[in-house]
C-alpha cells in the first residue's frame, strides 16, 4: 500500500490547536505504518466516493481518501467541517493531463437570474449569457481548457467567470488551471500553459499532480513534512521549479523572475537535490549578505530535517564571507581596507596635483568598477581593458593622469598591508583554485554579483557542467553596475529560466510593483528576464500611494495603515516600514509610536532600510518618506562620479523602489510629503 499526503491536509493541520495537531499527526503516524487503518475507527462517507473519516479524537476527524492500494491524507478538521469538505470534492484524474486532481463540485441552480459568480462558497452553474467583454474566457472551447487542466465540470462555469473574479479561481480549481487562467486573462497565452498528457501514468507522480500530492516513503519523512510550520515550499513545488531543480544542466544555469516567485525556493532544492544525488558532493549555497545567508540556514534545515548526512554536504555562507574563510585558511587572515582609506589615498594623490581635472568621486568609482574590481596592475593594463559599465570615454592622456593617482593608491595600501576584496577573490581565483572544498556553488540573489565574485565563481566552476547555479531577477539589482557574465566564463545563455507564479505578492501589489519596471530587462549579454505572464496565486486590497501636505500627516496616515493591519490577523512583526535612507528613519519611528508600539520593542512593527530587505516579506508594508528629494537618493545620485553613470544609477533607485514594494504579501500603502518621488507615478498609473 502507497500513503500520499495532500497540501490541503498540511494546510488545514497548520490551522488545528497545537494539542489537536499533535493527536492528528499521531493518527497520520500509525496510517504510515498501516496504511488500511486496521485499529483506527473508519467511516465510508457515503456522500463523497472514495473518501473516508477516520475518528481522531472527540469529534476531530482526519479525511482519507482511498482508491487501490492508495491512502491519500486529504483532510482534517472538526467532525462536520470534514465532512462539509469532503462532500463538495471529487479525486480524479484529469481527463486531458492525466493529473490527478481535487475537483470542487459544483452545484447547478436552475433558476434563470441569478448572476454568475465564482467569488461565491459554492460556485452555482446557471444557464445566463454572459456578455463577452466583461467574461474573459466566454469564446474559449473546451478543448482549449481541458488542455490546460480545466475539469471538466467547470468549462460553463469558467466561460460565465467575470474579469473581477478571476483571481478566486485559485481557490476553485486545480492551480495549473486557476494559473493558465489568470495568465490567458491579463494578456497571456493558454498555449503557454499546455500541460504534460501523462494519461497512461500514475496520475499521483504526473508533475502537476506533485504540486499537491506527495508519497511519504518513511514515518522520519512523514514525521519531519508534519512538523515543519507547513512549509508548502518543503514539499509541494510547482513543476517548473521542480523541472530546475531537477535538470541536467550543461552549464552554468540561472532561475530567473519576478519577486515573490520561488527563485530562493529552487536555489535551495537544488542544493540539497545535487547533495542528495551524490555522496561526495560539497555544496556551498550562498547569498549577498550574512542576514539572508542565516535565512537560507533555516530553510534548509527545514528541508533535511529527516535527510542529516545531504544537510551536512551543503555549507551556507554570504559569498564574502565564504571568500574570507578560504582566504585566510590559504594565506592567513587579511586586513580589509575600507572605502574610506581608498577614498582618502585618491584625495591625497589630487592634492598632490592640482592640475588634474578628474573628481575624486570620478576616481573612486573608476577604481571601485574597473581598476580594483578587474585588479589592473600596470597602466599598460590599464590602457587595455575595457570599460564595462562605464560609460565616459578615457582618452590616453586622461587615463595615463588617472594610472597615476591609481598608483599611489596601490602602493600606499601595499605599504599598509591592507587587502581589498577583490584582491581576495582574485587571489582566490588563482592561487587557491585547486584547493577549493567545493563541488557545486548555488547563488541566490546573484544580480547583485561584483565583477571580483563573478570572475572567482567562473573559475571555481570552470570545466564542471553542473558546477554553478544562479538565482536572481535583475530587476532587483540595486547595487551594483551591470556587467557581461559571459565575458567572465559564466555564460547561462539558453540556460535561464523565468519562474512566473508569485506565491509572495497578491494580484494587486504585484501588478502595481511591476509598473516600476520595463516588461523585459535584458543583461549585458542579451539574456532576458521577463515579467510578462506572471499571475500571482491570492487576491488582496489594491495598494494605496498617498501624498501627504507634511511629515506630520503622513506619519498619522502610516499609523492608521499600521493600526488596521495589525487589527486585521497581522502580527506587529509581521508589519513593515521601510524608508530610503538614515535620515528618514525618525519618521518611521513616529508612526509606529504613533500607532501605539514602542520602536525598541521586538515585538514592534520592523523599521529597516529598503536596501536591507531583499530577501524578506511582511504581511504588510508600509514604504514610506518617498519623498521628491529622497528617492532617488540625491547623495546616491551625487556620489556618482561619472554623468554618464546616471541613468543606470537611477535605475538601482527604481529597482530599490520595486524591492520594498514586494516585500508585501497583502497590504501596502506606499506614501510621501508632496508632491513625492518621481517613481510615486508610474505605480499610480
Ligand atoms: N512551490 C511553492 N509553494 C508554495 N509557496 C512557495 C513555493 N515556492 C515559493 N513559495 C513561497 O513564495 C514566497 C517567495 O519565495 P522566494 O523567496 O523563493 O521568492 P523569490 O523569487 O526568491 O523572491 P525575491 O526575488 O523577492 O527574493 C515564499 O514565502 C515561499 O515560501
Amino acid at each position: 500500500m502507497t500513503l500520499l499526503y495532500a497540501s490541503t491536509f498540511t494546510d488545514a493541520l497548520g490551522r488545528l490547536a497545537a494539542p489537536e495537531q499533535k493527536q492528528a499527526k499521531l493518527a497520520a503516524f500509525d496510517l504510515q505504518l498501516d496504511p488500511r487503518g486496521n485499529g483506527l475507527q473508519m467511516h465510508r462517507i457515503e456522500k463523497a466516493p472514495g473518501f473516508w473519516s477516520v475518528r481522531v479524537s472527540g469529534d476531530l476527524r482526519i479525511i482519507l481518501y482511498k482508491e487501490g492500494e492508495t491512502t491519500l491524507l486529504a483532510y482534517v478538521d472538526h467532525h462536520d467541517a470534514a465532512y462539509w469538505w469532503a462532500e463538495r470534492k471529487r479525486v480524479v484524474a484529469h481527463e486531458r493531463t492525466g493529473a490527478m486532481q481535487f475537483v470542487e463540485m459544483p452545484i447547478v441552480v436552475d433558476a434563470a437570474p441569478v448572476v454568475p459568480t465564482i467569488s461565491a462558497a459554492l460556485p452555482i452553474e446557471t444557464k445566463t449569457k454572459p456578455a463577452p467583454a466583461s467574461y474573459p474566457f466566454s469564446a474559449l472551447t473546451d478543448d482549449q481548457m481541458l488542455d490546460v487542466g480545466v475539469p471538466r465540470d467547470w468549462l460553463k462555469l469558467v466561460r460565465e467567470t467575470k474579469l473581477d473574479d478571476v483571481v478566486q479561481l485559485y481557490a476553485k480549481l486545480p492551480a495549473e488551471a486557476a494559473e493558465a487562467l489568470t495568465d490567458y486573462a491579463t494578456g497571456g497565452r493558454l498555449e503557454d500553459h499546455i500541460a504534460v498528457k501523462a494519461v497512461d501514468a500514475d496520475p499521483f507522480t504526473h508533475p502537476d499532480a506533485q504540486r499537491r500530492f506527495r508519497t511519504v516513503d518513511n514515518i522520519e519523512e512523514l514525521r519531519a513534512a508534519l512538523d515543519q510550520p507547513f512549509e508548502k515550499w518543503a514539499v509541494f513545488l510547482h513543476p517548473a521549479q521542480r523541472a530546475l531543480v531537477e535538470r541536467k544542466w550543461s552549464g552554468p544555469a540561472r532561475v530567473a523572475g519576478s519577486a515573490g516567485t520561488g527563485k530562493t525556493i529552487v536555489a535551495l532544492h537544488r542544493a540539497v537535490h545535487l547533495a542528495r544525488e551524490d555522496e561526495g558532493a560539497h555544496v556551498l549555497l550562498t547569498t549577498f549578505s550574512k542576514s539572508l545567508a542565516t535565512a537560507l540556514e533555516g530553510k534548509l534545515h527545514i528541508l533535511t530535517e529527516a535527510e542529516i548526512a545531504v544537510r551536512s554536504r551543503v555549507t551556507v555562507r554570504a559569498l564574502d564571507q565564504a571568500a574570507y574563510e578560504l582566504f585566510s585558511r590559504a594565506f592567513g587572515q587579511p586586513n580589509l581596507a575600507t572605502a574610506s582609506q581608498v577614498q582618502a589615498a585618491i584625495k591625497a594623490a589630487l592634492d598632490a596635483d592640482p592640475e588634474s581635472c578628474m573628481t575624486a568621486e570620478f576616481l573612486f568609482d573608476e577604481w571601485d568598477e574597473v581598476v580594483d574590481a578587474w585588479q589592473v596592475s600596470s597602466e599598460a593594463a590599464y590602457a587595455e581593458v575595457p570599460r564595462i559599465g562605464r560609460k565616459t570615454r578615457l582618452g590616453l592622456r586622461q587615463r595615463t593622469a588617472a594610472w597615476a593617482v591609481f598608483d599611489f593608491v596601490r602602493e600606499r595600501l601595499a605599504q599598509r598591508k591592507l587587502t581589498t576584496w577583490p584582491e581576495i577573490y582574485g587571489q582566490l581565483s588563482t592561487a587557491a583554485i585547486g584547493k577549493l572544498p567545493f563541488t557545486h556553488i548555488v547563488v541566490d540573489e546573484a544580480q547583485d554579483l561584483t565583477v571580483p565574485q563573478a570572475r572567482f565563481l567562473a573559475k571555481a566552476g570552470e570545466g564542471r557542467s553542473e558546477a554553478l547555479f544562479f538565482a536572481g531577477d535583475l530587476g532587483q539589482r540595486i547595487f551594483h553596475l551591470p556587467f557581461s557574465w559571459a565575458k567572465l566564463g559564466i555564460d547561462v545563455r539558453g540556460r535561464s529560466h523565468c519562474l512566473k507564479v508569485c506565491y509572495r505578492t497578491s494580484h494587486q501589489i504585484r501588478v502595481s510593483a511591476d509598473r516600476l519596471l520595463p516588461a523585459t530587462i535584458a543583461d549585458m549579454d542579451g539574456v532576458e528576464d521577463g515579467r510578462r505572464g506572471t499571475v500571482s496565486v491570492f487576491d488582496g486590497p489594491v495598494p494605496s500611494v498617498s501624498l501627504f501636505a507634511d511629515q506630520e500627516a503622513e506619519i498619522a496616515g502610516v499609523a492608521k495603515f499600521i493600526e488596521t493591519a495589525c487589527t486585521t490577523g497581522a502580527m506587529a512583526s509581521e508589519v513593515a516600514v521601510l524608508v530610503r535612507g538614515n535620515a528618514q528613519l525618525k519618521r518611521a519611528r513616529a508612526a509606529i509610536s504613533m500607532a501605539g508600539f514602542d520602536p525598541r520593542n521586538a515585538a514592534s512593527p520592523v523599521i529597516a532600510l529598503m536596501h536591507d530587505v531583499k530577501g524578506l516579506e511582511f504581511k504588510s508594508v508600509a514604504v514610506m518618506a518617498c519623498d521628491e528629494d529622497a528617492l532617488p537618493d540625491p547623495e546616491r545620485l551625487r556620489a556618482v562620479g561619472d554623468d554618464a553613470d546616471l541613468a543606470t544609477a537611477y535605475d538601482t533607485e527604481r529597482h530599490l523602489l520595486y524591492v520594498a514594494c514586494t516585500r508585501a504579501r497583502d497590504g501596502l500603502m506606499v506614501s510621501a510629503v508632496r508632491p513625492g518621488s518621481e517613481f510615486l507615478d508610474d505605480l499610480r498609473a
